[in-house]
């Protein structure tokens, strides 16, 4: 069965989702029947491509990593170039649309408006970007059940670690009252690295090279993809409508190299924790820096790597550890929710 696909944005998740693709597809077509085939592309300035019989993936990856754009895909019968968002959602004959562009922490557009044409258009939408899940979960979900189509948004805490669909599925059927964690891959990276020795701007940099950080970085380093992350797994985990402005947060921008070392001195290190609380029907929530013990299991947490405590009355804590950010970890989380859509439908 082929599974046409469209992205929205193609920059680290959209590139890795493409090599992932050509990577498995003789496994996806194996093992899962699955044959993925990406019909159109659409970025804001790298350019956008569609043909209805599907890319050639192989060109796509070569083009873009050679030139650092789509303008150089050979032409071919059929092809149609430079379709914005709308459009290839729209006019292209894609069965799901992949939306990776940037997370607008203040309006989360416009991923939210993609996701709605999307629905309206009845087609499927998996993502990885966060501003849908964090600031309009409710009424998404409402309007992809409403229109029969799948919404798919592993991706959008801890990338491809399952942080949603692990206690969604396998922890079924406990309550769970407090969900606490390191949640931003940039920020637990530059801490590690600055334990390390390096400056602040340095391990930022770093960050950004190896593609964990947020477009604008301003939004790991001050703690709003944290926040974000845990509203998510608020409303989506404990079924609790929490707002982003509810939450108490702090970012990491003020620890100074002193810092570092003082915790270093007292056996400590510093870690940027997100939790949510429910009791007496409330919720609270909180992101902040804290100096813990070296015999906290999250001291051990380091780079990019997340870790996850979920607190259920049935099995107690679960703690679940992976990959927070990262090309080929993201573009993996894609690929599960894509194999996981007809299952989804079915409950529907
Ligand atoms: N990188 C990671 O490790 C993770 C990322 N995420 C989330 O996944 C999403 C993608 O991340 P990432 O790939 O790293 O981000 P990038 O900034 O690398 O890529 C986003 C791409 O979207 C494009 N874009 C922006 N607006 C539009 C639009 N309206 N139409 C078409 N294209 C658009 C940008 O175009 P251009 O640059 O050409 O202007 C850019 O190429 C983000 O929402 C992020 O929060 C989630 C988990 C992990
Ligand atoms: N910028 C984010 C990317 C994944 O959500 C992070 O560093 O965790």
């Amino acid at each position: 069965m082929t599974h046409r696909v469209a992205i929205l944005g193609f920059g680290v998740v959209g590139q890795g989702f493409a090599e992932v693709i050509l990577q498995k597809k003789d496994l996806l077509q194996e093992k899962y029947g699955k044959d993925i085939s990406i019909v159109a592309i659409s970025d804001l300035f790298k350019g956008a491509l569609y043909h209805p019989d599907g890319l050639s993936i192989e060109d796509v990856v070569k083009v873009i990593n050679e030139t650092g754009s789509l303008h150089a895909y050979p032409e071919q019968p059929g092809l149609i170039r430079g379709l914005n968002s709308f459009e290839t959602i729209e006019k292209t004959n894609a069965d799901t649309i992949i939306e990776v562009t940037f997370t607008d922490v203040l309006t989360g557009q416009p991923a939210i408006d993609h996701c709605k044409f999307a629905f309206e258009n009845q087609k499927n939408v998996i993502m990885s970007n966060k501003g849908p899940v964090a600031l309009a979960y409710e009424e998404l979900q409402i309007l992809a059940k409403k229109q029969g189509v799948f919404w798919g948004f592993e991706g959008s805490v801890m990338s491809g670690t399952p942080a949603l669909r692990m206690p969604m599925t396998s922890l079924a059927g406990n309550e769970i009252s407090a969900i606490k964690g390191i949640l931003n891959g940039t920020t637990n990276y530059m801490l590690t690295r600055m334990e390390e020795g390096l400056s602040y701007d340095e391990s930022l940099k770093e960050a950004q090279q190896l593609g964990y950080a947020e477009a604008d970085p301003t939004s790991d380093v001050e703690g709003f993809d944290a926040l974000y992350k845990i509203v998510i797994l608020a409303n989506v985990i404990m079924g609790y409508p929490l707002k982003t402005e509810e939450v108490k947060r702090r970012g990491i921008s003020h620890l100074t190299e002193a810092d570092i070392e003082l915790a270093n001195v007292e056996g400590k290190r510093w870690k940027l924790i997100a939790q949510v609380k429910q009791e007496g029907g409330k919720c609270y929530a909180s992101v902040g820096p804290e100096m813990i013990s070296l015999k906290d299991s999250l001291a051990g947490v380091s780079g990019a790597t997340n870790a996850i405590t979920y607190e259920c009355d049935l099995i107690g804590p679960v703690t679940l550890q992976g990959a927070g950010a990262g090309k080929v970890e993201t573009a993996f989380s894609i690929l599960i929710d894509l194999l996981n859509v007809e299952q989804v439908y079915q409950k529907v």
